[in-house]
């Protein structure tokens, strides 16, 4: 959580679910993932009782999850190449097999929010009109900085967390290939990114929900990629970032939802329910086996818009 990439030492050989993780591919990795994969923390306050509550060494059931809601981990296969030349710089070629992995920080940065949304309220001057849009700033300047400052450090605990769960699924989905292929073979990552995360830019913050950085940069990919996730049932695109000022350099990380959750839990499943996979009921008590049904019904593909036109929209605004 203090260091998120740069704080793994792979000088020894690493053990459970990163074991095979050699210092060649941490760094390609740290090259490939936003930020380096290391957001800057000072303290782990919040999370001491987690870290520390395993006597030293963590672990973690939750290291390896993916979270609920609409996270996944989805293998697609790439069909068609619209800019050659990205591609090829970004190793994607026709018939390649990617692993989409969309999650977050699971329980950590869910506290984080919740903890400084409260306080941001309670120091809110009672001498001013409650914000319309119910969005309460954590001054950056003055006597209440400490907070912000604190802030920061949190969610950087959190993203840390979040990169690291990500790459341990990274690894587990690999391995399962493997083990299916029978066999070795080739693959490294595109790009790994904490997303609806605060950016700092020259002093200056951007809190992006629902999108993610679109601009140029001058590391390996040459423009941020822009990941836009459809659904179960649609395709997925990625993007080079075309850094439009109008849109803050940012672009939508995904098609969006058309339906809300609890509609689509109550959704008729002959209607809505047009899952990859049903949930195996071998072995599950009725009810929860129901419950896990109600839970793919809030992610069938019929409760997001279509993802083609949010595509044409960031393609055709210059988004990306
Ligand atoms: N390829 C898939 N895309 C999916 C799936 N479930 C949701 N989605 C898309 O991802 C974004 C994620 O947005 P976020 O704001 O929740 O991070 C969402 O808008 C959908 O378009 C899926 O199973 N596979
Ligand atoms: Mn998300």
């Amino acid at each position: 959580m203090r260091h998120g990439l740069l704080g793994l030492d792979t000088k020894r050989p690493l053990k459970g679910l990163l074991a095979g993780l050699t210092p060649d591919i941490l760094e390609q990795e740290v090259e490939r993932t936003h930020n380096g994969g290391s957001w800057d923390t000072y303290d782990t306050w919040m999370f001491d009782d987690f870290i520390r509550g395993a006597g030293g060494e963590t672990r973690d059931s939750a290291l390896g999850s993916i979270g609920g809601g609409n996270h996944f981990v989805e293998f697609q296969e790439v069909s068609t190449i619209m800019d050659a030349r990205t591609a090829y710089q970004w190793g994607i070629k026709p018939g390649t097999i990617g692993i989409m992995i969309h999650s977050g920080s699971l329980f950590a940065g869910g506290m984080v929010g919740d903890h400084y949304m409260d306080l941001a309220r309670r120091i809110y001057p009672s001498s001013l009109a409650r914000p319309i849009h119910n969005f309460y700033p954590l001054p950056l300047r003055g006597r209440h900085a400490e907070h912000s400052r604190a802030y920061l450090n949190v969610l950087g605990l959190a993203s840390n967390f979040g990169v690291i769960n990500r790459l341990c699924m990274q690894h587990m989905a690999l391995k399962a290939v493997r083990e299916v292929m029978g066999r070795e073979f080739e693959s490294h990552l595109v790009y790994d990114l904490s997303h609806n995360m605060l950016f700092e830019n020259a002093g200056d913050y951007l809190h992006r929900k629902g999108a993610s950085p679109a601009g140029e940069t001058n590391s390996f990919w040459g423009g941020h990629p822009v990941i836009v996730p459809g659904s179960m049932g649609t395709s997925s695109f990625i993007m080079k970032g075309g850094s439009l000022a109008q849109a803050l350099n940012s672009a939508p990380h995904g098609a969006g939802r058309l339906l809300s959750r609890g509609r689509m839990r109550g959704a008729d499943p002959a209607n809505r329910l047009r899952v990859v996979s049903r949930v195996n009921p071998v072995g599950l008590r009725e009810d929860i086996r129901r419950e896990l049904e109600k839970d793919l019904m809030e992610e069938a593909p019929a409760s997001y818009k279509p993802v083609l036109p949010a595509f044409h929209t960031v393609q055709n605004s210059g988004m990306a």
